[in-house]
């Protein structure tokens, strides 16, 4: 017997716009549980991390990806490409645009990006709306259908939940007909090693944003259950900084900072994977690892 009932869609959506509008704070809500990082500090999502909207009737598959930017670094160049080809695989793109600020150049550049991708259908989302008055949300709605031609225009909030039961619909309707494409319950196909990762560099960002923001990566080295214990999980992962001078940043007076930051991450980590976690976090300096196209594939950003 066939359990999805016909006429069952399944298939990709990504968001983007520029740095803070949100992206991150949608995805979760509407995947309901958190995968991407958050952060007030700009550009913090690297990575393309899916997460999972299950529903009786689809399966959208949210790919999150990160800022455009100017490129200035071999980084930037990367991040840059990434989007794009993210762009031509979807089946819809959530264009997101805050309703408490006025469009601005960032977010045409994008708009003209977009354009440009012809094949995929871009859906405009003003974010934020619980931070704007119905005037400010009327006035920008009508903002945006003036920037460009877009297959629908929906106001939500990520933070209040408003509207996204809409959103979530709108993008469905863009979906094929397909089977369900992940397993029912799952909620990402990121390794975890990746999610871990991605949490240790959260809890290291904390407090230095105008410091390092961009100068640190962390990588998983090991994770395995602790032998004789079913309740313990052993975590050996590496911060990589690009200075000496930001090691001692991140280390803190008499390793303060670091302890501090291991803290917080293995109670995240904790929280992620339901199970006791002990964390072993080493800081090396992997010199100008930006720029290094060596460095940046060991670092999981792959041309
Ligand atoms: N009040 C309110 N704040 C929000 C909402 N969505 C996001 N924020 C806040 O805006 C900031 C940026 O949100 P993110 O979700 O990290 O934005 P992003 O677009 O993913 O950012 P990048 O990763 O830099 O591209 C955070 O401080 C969020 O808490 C919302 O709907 N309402």
């Amino acid at each position: 017997m066939n359990a999805e009932p016909s006429g069952f869609r399944a298939g990709f959506a990504c968001f983007v716009g520029r740095p803070n509008v949100g992206k991150s704070t949608l995805m979760n809500a509407l995947v309901g549980t958190k995968v991407a990082i958050t952060s007030s500090k700009p550009q913090t999502t690297r990575r393309a991390i899916r997460g999972i909207v299950h529903r009786p009737d689809a399966q959208l598959v949210i790919v999150d990806t990160p800022g455009f930017h100017r490129p200035r670094t071999l980084l930037g160049e990367r991040l840059d490409s990434l989007v794009l080809s993210t762009l031509t695989e979807v089946d819809v793109i959530g264009f997101c645009v805050p309703a408490n600020e006025p469009i601005g150049k960032g977010d045409r550049f994008i708009a003209e990006k977009l354009a440009a991708v012809k094949k995929t259908p871009v859906v405009a989302v003003v974010t934020k709306c619980d931070l704007a008055t119905r005037e400010q949300i009327a006035h920008q709605l009508l903002a945006v259908s003036a920037l460009a031609e877009f297959a629908e225009i929906v106001p939500v909030s990520g933070q209040s939940g408003e509207q996204l039961d809409i959103l979530a619909d709108v993008l469905i309707k863009r979906l094929p007909e397909s089977p369900p494409l992940y397993a029912g319950g799952e909620l990402t196909d990121e390794p975890e090693q990746v999610l871990v990762a991605e949490l240790i560099r959260e809890a290291a960002l904390e407090g230095v944003r105008d410091e390092l923001p961009h100068s640190i990566a962390v990588m998983v080295e090991e994770m395995n259950p602790r032998e004789g214990r079913d309740d313990l999980l052993d975590v050996y992962a590496h911060m990589f900084v690009e200075r000496q001078s930001q090691k001692a940043i991140v280390i803190g007076p008499g390793g303060a900072r670091l302890k501090d930051v291991g803290t917080r991450a293995r109670q995240q980590i904790e929280a992620l994977l339901g199970t006791r976690v002990y964390l072993d976090l080493r800081v090396k300096v992997a010199k100008e690892w930006q720029r290094d196209p060596k460095q940046l594939r060991r670092l999981g950003f792959y041309d």
